[in-house]
């Protein structure tokens, strides 16, 4: 029976604040600038792993790592007007060079469309250069001014993978933005993380961007995280920044880019939606330990070398699989004290092994997702063990997706709407005429925010009309809290 999940969702907040500190994954609130917390050595192997998933799907699909300076010139990050109006008020800048007075201040980049444009218009000048993929994974600052939360809305935003492309035509960055959502799903799908794909409205879309699709999750509270982003730019960028380029009919025209990002929020809904209230539960992909090994002391000297040298076999097993696994020999703590540890960090199998198992050369194997314990012949560990983990991968897969589903609702009027959210929150969909008065009228009606409309037509709203306007529907509108 896998286990309670009351805390967890009932006081998600202080659920999550308690699993970064039990787990020692994150040090939050006590770092004496707001908004910025200090990676704990177990979290920052979470995080070492999530950022090497990342690079090999995005080295994989033809992006190119690089490293711009965190420094921006004002009159750089000036030069894309809507760019500086929609992140004017989140901007960090510095003023001073030790005692000196900067005569142009310089931003902490908020994002890095301004420097990397800058950069590609001394090095592209020909559609034979296109595409290029170009992605860094880096600390962006922007002055929050939304409550902060560990991970998940921070002043230093410290795990930032942001991508830009370069393309010779407006078809052939859409089709980048098509990529990016596979990829995203990709690397969403490896760690079990539940999405919906939604496009932006025209009133809430990046600043700077011709359109944006975002990667929504429902987190335990109910209240929807955007957990990625990717923007069609345009020319909106190339044009200021003079980045033109050659096409084959030797004319000139300004390049087209998108941009996509994803940052410690990945880590965040990983920990949030795979946990319960034991504390997290990590997919083995990530999971700085895939297999603790908890033995059960021996009584009596004899029995105690005899469950030293089973336990031997055990890891000798551990070793040849390749498994990241530990042996908690720690005397001064019980066994079951360390379940209680283990389970808090996370790991996806424990293996509990006393003079029991020693005599009749067998394990106790325990998942951490359903908490059920299966004994295992030592003999058969190396084919069984492998498959337990893929079980465990999968089932805070289809854990976390059928959360999400649970959580998104379909309703016809915007008073259903409106209780929806008020009870439940999680996601609603309503019919849409695609305008945007409406669209507008139903976020103050409904008293959430619209998430935007899927990507395809769906085909639940063919007959159905605007609550709004009555007009026929043409897609599907989504609204929610979110954070
Ligand atoms: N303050 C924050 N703390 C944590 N994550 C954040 C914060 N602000 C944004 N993010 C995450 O970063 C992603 C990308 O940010 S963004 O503003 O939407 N898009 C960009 O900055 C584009 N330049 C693509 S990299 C968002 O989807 C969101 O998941
Ligand atoms: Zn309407």
């Amino acid at each position: 029976m896998p286990a309670k999940r009351e805390r967890w969702s009932r006081e998600f907040s202080r659920w999550f604040d308690w699993v970064l500190e039990e787990a020692g994954i994150y040090d939050y609130g006590r770092y004496p600038v707001k908004g910025m917390g200090v990676w704990l050595p177990y979290g920052f192997q979470i995080r070492r792993r999530v950022i090497e998933l990342v690079r090999r799907v995005l080295d994989g699909a033809g992006h190119e790592e690089v490293l711009f300076p965190l420094l921006i010139p004002e009159t750089l990050l000036r030069r894309e007007s809507e760019h500086i109006r929609g992140f004017e008020g989140e901007v960090y800048w510095v003023a001073h060079g030790g005692s000196e007075p900067l005569d142009v201040r310089l931003a902490l980049r908020p994002t890095s469309e301004t420097s990397i444009s800058y950069m590609e218009s001394f090095w592209i000048k020909s559609y034979k250069q296109l595409p290029r993929r170009f992605y860094q994974i880096v600390s962006i600052f922007r002055y929050e001014t939304k409550a902060t939360r560990p991970l998940i809305r921070l002043r230093e935003v410290t795990t930032f993978k942001e991508a830009h492309t370069v393309h010779a035509s407006f078809e052939d960055a859409d089709r980048q933005v098509a990529e990016a959502i596979e990829l995203y799903k990709r690397i969403f799908d490896e760690l079990g993380i539940p999405y919906a794909v939604s496009r932006r409205p025209e009133w809430d879309k990046f600043a700077g961007a011709v359109y944006t699709v975002a990667f929504d999750t429902v987190m335990p509270d109910g209240r929807v995280l955007q957990i990625g982003t990717v923007h069609h730019l345009g020319q909106n960028f190339t044009i200021p920044f003079e980045v033109r380029i050659q096409l084959p009919d030797e004319s000139l025209d300004y390049a087209w880019q998108t941009s996509y990002g994803l940052s410690d929020r990945v880590i965040a809904s990983l920990i949030a939606l795979h946990g319960d209230d034991r504390g997290a539960a990590l997919p083995p992909a990530v999971a700085p330990i895939q297999v603790v090994v908890v033995p059960i002391p021996a009584r009596g000297e004899e029995q105690a070398r005899r469950l030293e040298e089973y336990i031997g076999e055990v890891e000798e097993r551990l070793r040849r699989l390749g498994l990241r696994y530990h042996v908690d020999r720690r005397e001064e703590v019980r066994p079951g004290r360390k379940f209680y540890e283990w389970e808090a960090r996370g790991v996806p199998v424990r293996i509990e092994a006393g003079p029991k198992e020693a005599e009749t050369r067998t394990l106790v194997v325990a998942r951490r997702d359903t908490l059920e314990k299966t004994v295992v012949k030592l003999e058969e560990l190396e084919e069984k063990l492998p498959g337990i983990l893929e079980d465990v991968a999968r089932g805070l897969r289809e854990r976390a997706w059928s959360w999400l589903r649970s959580k998104v609702k379909r309703v016809e009027g915007v008073e259903e709407a409106g209780r929806a959210i008020e009870e439940e929150r999680g996601i609603v969909e309503l019919p849409w005429c695609g305008n945007e008065e409406c669209g507008k009228r139903l976020e103050e009606e409904v008293d959430a925010a619209v998430l935007g409309s899927p990507l395809e037509r769906p085909e639940w709203v063919r007959g159905k009309r605007c609550p709004v306007c009555g007009r026929p529907a043409v897609t599907s509108i989504r609204l929610a809290k979110t954070y």
